[in-house]
Parts: structure tokens; C-alpha cells; sequence
């Protein structure tokens, strides 16, 4: 175990650090604060929800002069809401010291960009195409930058970036520190390495098989045309706090989201195609816990760090290993437990154990949810919403009539009349998907030695066997020992597979109009 006061950093550094209530390092933080800060080029691995943002941000903002008025710190990200995440993580940590930082993303009023860039933030947060938007404007210049991040670099160059990336990194000094960070290092990330970086130090955490999995992992073999019901019944027998639902498409999200708000559920779908300012009132939502389902497509699948999320459930089975190792990845965090539930339709379980080998974990098997249990999980939940208030003395006003129904009735008739009431009934509302078409794998690939199962997963083993977590809490409290896994130091031989070994439906995914997003 590693605290930050081992680590040499500034005093008001510490102070944001102790702030935010981080008391030991994380391992990837552990081990890239100390390369960062002898302003050596790097790149980060380690899974998803262990505190890579401040791996960078920490020695990022303990080398900013506070006298700076000009920005020397450039970060880029894949999509918007995550360079609003990223920036309020590093404005956090850049409290105490005063840096000033700004996100910059599209979808946004660009004069009211403007006027903020006017106020010389020091450190800038951005997506590609809106950062270039300005750099053209001349409305921001690079000639003074010193670090350059690139979060979720391999997303980037899979919604087709890389042009972008290197338009910008172009009008950046030469002389500059460049760290690149993510869960996931697929093969053409080094190009991007080695086009962008100085010979980087490769710094990647990857657990022990035998730690204990945080996030259960569990599979449904499906029929589309099942799989709705089967989500209701889903929802209602995990009582998720708060549940991502990822979908393949756009129309697909857009139609579960009003198919389950027509059943009642808080929900709400986050795409592409809506506004900025729809994306961001449904975020506020969901953080603030007034929706408790999100429905997204893949724009939600990256870095985004929600507290409370519970469960991942892949309503379609997602395109890569990549994308399913993001998604599954909203839930598990910061040393919480979590479940993911992949709908799996049958022309789709070659895939599925694709993704399974890639990621060297069992996915296990289970039944369809049935009503029964459906209905057991609704009580369930009714029970303990009941005992939350009886626990927290909240229902005195209620004692009076309490007692005097109790004399006209029977307890138990009566408590099961109030529990009825307080669950509520499903409204049953038939509901039509339009289907999707199901995934399909390259059977030729399968078995190709040469591919190394999870090279990009850091060459060693990625998780462990799914279902195996304790039984505490539903959405557990930070687990004791949560971050302390094993370690290793990657001398970068991890990534030496050629492209060519990736499978056919793991390619660019520019091309996917489905997929098209405007991030
Ligand atoms: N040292 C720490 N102690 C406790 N919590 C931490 C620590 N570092 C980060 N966290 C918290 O852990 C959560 C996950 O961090 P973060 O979003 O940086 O993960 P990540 O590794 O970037 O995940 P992803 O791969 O999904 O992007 C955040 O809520 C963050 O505030
Ligand atoms: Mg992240």
C-alpha cells in the first residue's frame, strides 16, 4: 500500500488529494505518479474504474506554475460527456493551487467557449473535432503546451480521430511530455505510440486471476423478441440503484427508453443524436439518481464514472471485446462490487465466447428471469425500502392509525395490503422492438493461436472466473482491499500481435453508419 505522502507531492496538491477523500494510492496511480513526474512519456493500463484520471491528473497538476497564463496542458477524449467528467476530476485536484482548467467539447455555444478561453485557463479538456474547431479560429494556441494526455486514446483512433490527433499534436512543441492512458490497448494504439510518443515507459496493472472479480458477469441466451420482457423481469428481480443499459443503435435506445418508461421504470436514453443540451440534462439525472436506468449506446461505454451504478446489462450483445470490457466497466468502480447481464441472442454465442477468450473470463450461464423471481425481487425491494423507514423512525405520524387498524384486522393481512400497495403494479404495457440484426463472428479467427487470447488486455490474464463475489451488500460499500491487486510492470510486450490477428468484426468502426456517432 502506497499513500500519496510517499509520493513527493505538493502540499496543496495533498490537500485537493485528501479533499476528495483519497487515502492510499491506486496501483496504476502507485506506479505512474513517480514516472510522470520525471516528466518522462508514458503509457497507463489498468482496468476500468481504478483511478486512471488522476494517475494523470495528480502529476499533471503538480508541475503547473501557478503563474502560467497560457495554456500548457492539453487532454483530449473521445466523447463530451467524458471531457466534462475529466475536467471536473482535474478541477478538483487543481483546487488548492488555483490552475485554472476549461472543458472544450462540441455541441456547445462556441462563443460562450470563446469568452472562457478568454479567462487563460492553463489546462484544457477536449474532444478532437471541437478542439480543432478553435485551433483554426485561432481561438486557442498550442505553442506553449508542455503535456499532452490522451484518454481512452484507442477509442479515439476507432471512431477515426487519428487525422485529427495529428493535426493537433502537430502545432504542439516538440518538447513536451505525452502519457496516453486506457483499460484497453488494442494493436493500433502503437502507432500512435510510436508516431506521438518519446520512448515511453509502459506502466500497466493487471490483477491476479485469483483476486476476487468485482463485477459478476452473467449471460442470458435470448430471442429478440424476448428480450424486453425478459428486461422488465430483469430490472424488477435485481433491484438495481442505478443500471446502464447498453443498446446497438440509436433507434434501439430511443425505443427502450420509451418502452420502459411506459412500464413505469425511470429511464432515459443518452445518444449521439440528441442535443447537447438533452445529453447533458440526462446525465444530470442520472447522477442525481432522478432516472435510475440510463439506456446508451457506445458513447456511454467509455470512462464515464457514475456512483451507484449497480448493474451493466448488454440489452445487445456489444461489437468487441473492447467495447464489452468498457460497458461492463461502469459498474465495479472505485472498489465496489457490481453486476453485468449480456442478452445473448443463439446466432450470437460464437461471439459471445470470442469476447469470453479475448478476456480470458467465464461469462456464466443463466435462466431466463422468471416471474416468480421477478415478483420475489419487487418485494424484496418493498421489504427493505419498509425496514429502511421502521430503521430510521420516519413513520411515528402513522402510528395512531396503525394501532387502531390493528385492532380491526389481522397484522400479517394487513402488512401484506400495505406492502401491495407500496410495490406497485408493473403496468403491462405490450411493447414493440423494432429487431436488430444479430452480431455475428468470424468463425476463422477462433482458435488462431497467434492472437494471444488478450494481448490487448496487457498480455496477461485480464479477470477471473464471474459470480465467485462474497454476498454482501447489493451495491456494496468500498471493498476492503479493493484496489490491492497484483501488479506488473508491462516492458511493453504486451502489444506485438499484428492487426491483421484481429478478428473481422473487431476492425476500425468508422465505417458503421449504424454506428455513427456524434461524439
Ligand atoms: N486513490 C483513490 N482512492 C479512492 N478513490 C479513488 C482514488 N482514485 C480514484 N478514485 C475514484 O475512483 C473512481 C474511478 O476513477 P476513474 O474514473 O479515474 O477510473 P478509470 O481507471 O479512468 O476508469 P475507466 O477505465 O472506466 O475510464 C472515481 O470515482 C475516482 O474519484
Ligand atoms: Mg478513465
Amino acid at each position: 500500500m502506497i499513500t500519496f505522502s510517499e509520493l513527493g507531492l505538493e502540499p496543496k496538491v495533498m490537500q485537493s488529494i485528501s479533499e476528495m477523500g483519497f487515502e492510499e494510492a491506486t496501483p496504476i496511480q502507485a506506479k505512474s505518479i513517480p514516472v510522470a513526474i520525471t516528466g518522462r512519456d508514458l503509457i497507463g493500463q489498468a482496468q476500468t474504474g481504478t483511478g486512471k484520471t488522476a494517475a494523470f491528473g495528480i502529476p499533471l497538476i503538480n508541475k503547473i506554475s501557478t503563474s502560467e497564463d497560457k495554456i500548457v496542458a492539453l487532454i483530449m477524449a473521445p466523447t463530451r460527456e467524458l471531457a466534462i467528467q475529466v475536467a471536473e476530476e482535474i478541477e478538483k485536484l487543481a483546487k488548492f493551487k488555483g490552475i485554472r482548467t476549461l472543458p472544450i467539447y462540441g455541441g456547445q455555444d462556441i462563443g460562450k467557449q470563446i469568452r472562457a478561453l478568454k479567462k487563460k485557463p492553463q489546462v484544457i479538456i477536449g474532444t478532437p473535432g471541437r478542439l480543432l474547431d478553435h485551433i483554426n479560429r485561432k481561438t486557442i494556441k498550442l505553442d506553449s503546451v508542455e503535456t499532452v494526455i490522451l484518454d481512452e486514446a484507442d477509442e479515439m483512433l476507432d471512431m477515426g480521430f487519428m487525422e485529427d490527433i495529428t493535426s493537433i499534436l502537430s502545432l504542439v512543441p516538440e518538447e513536451r511530455q505525452t502519457m496516453l492512458f486506457s483499460a484497453t490497448m488494442p494493436a493500433n494504439i502503437r502507432k500512435l505510440a510510436d508516431q506521438f510518443l518519446k520512448n515511453p515507459e509502459h506502466v500497466s496493472v493487471i490483477p491476479k486471476q485469483v483476486s476476487a472479480p468485482l463485477i459478476a458477469q452473467f449471460y442470458v441466451e435470448i430471442h429478440e423478441r424476448q428480450k424486453f420482457d425478459a428486461l422488465s423481469r430483469l430490472l424488477d428481480m435485481e433491484a438495481p440503484e442505478l443500471a446502464i443499459i447498453f443498446g446497438r443503435t440509436k433507434r434501439r435506445v430511443d425505443e427502450l427508453a420509451e418502452a420502459l418508461q411506459k412500464r413505469g421504470y425511470t429511464a432515459d436514453g443518452l445518444h449521439g443524436d440528441l442535443s447537447q443540451n438533452q445529453r447533458d440534462a440526462v446525465m444530470r439525472k442520472f447522477r442525481d439518481g432522478s432516472i435510475d436506468v440510463l439506456v446508451a449506446t457506445d458513447v456511454a461505454a467509455r470512462g464515464l464514472d457514475v456512483s451507484g451504478v449497480s448493474h451493466v446489462i448488454n440489452f445487445d450483445l456489444p461489437q468487441d471485446p473492447e467495447s464489452y470490457v468498457h460497458r461492463i466497466g461502469r459498474t465495479g468502480r472505485a472498489g465496489r462490487e457490481g453486476t453485468a447481464w449480456t442478452f445473448v441472442s443463439p446466432r450470437e454465442i460464437d461471439h459471445l465466447h470470442f469476447i469470453e477468450k479475448i478476456t480470458r473470463h467465464k461469462i456464466t450461464k443463466k435462466p431466463l428471469p422468471s416471474l416468480a423471481e421477478a415478483i420475489e425481487g419487487k418485494q424484496k425491494l418493498t421489504a427493505e425500502k419498509l425496514i429502511e423507514v421502521l430503521n430510521n423512525e420516519e413513520s411515528n405520524e402513522f402510528k395512531g392509525i396503525a394501532i387502531q387498524l390493528l385492532e380491526q384486522y389481522d397484522s400479517v393481512n394487513l402488512l401484506a395490503a400495505a406492502m401491495k400497495l407500496l410495490t406497485g403494479e408493473r403496468k403491462d404495457v405490450n411493447v414493440e422492438l423494432t429487431p436488430e440484426e444479430p452480431l455475428r463472428a468470424k468463425k476463422k479467427r477462433f482458435g488462431d493461436s497467434k492472437f494471444g487470447g488478450n494481448r490487448r488486455f496487457g498480455g496477461s490474464s485480464y479477470g477471473s472466473g464471474g459470480g465467485q463475489r462474497s454476498s454482501g451488500p447489493r451495491t456494496g460499500g468500498r471493498r476492503e482491499g479493493g484496489w490491492k491487486e497484483g501488479e506488473r510492470r508491462d516492458g511493453g510486450t504486451g502489444r506485438s500481435y499484428s492487426k491483421d490477428s484481429r478478428p473481422k468484426s473487431d476492425g476500425p468502426r468508422k465505417p458503421r453508419s449504424n454506428f455513427a456517432e456524434t461524439r
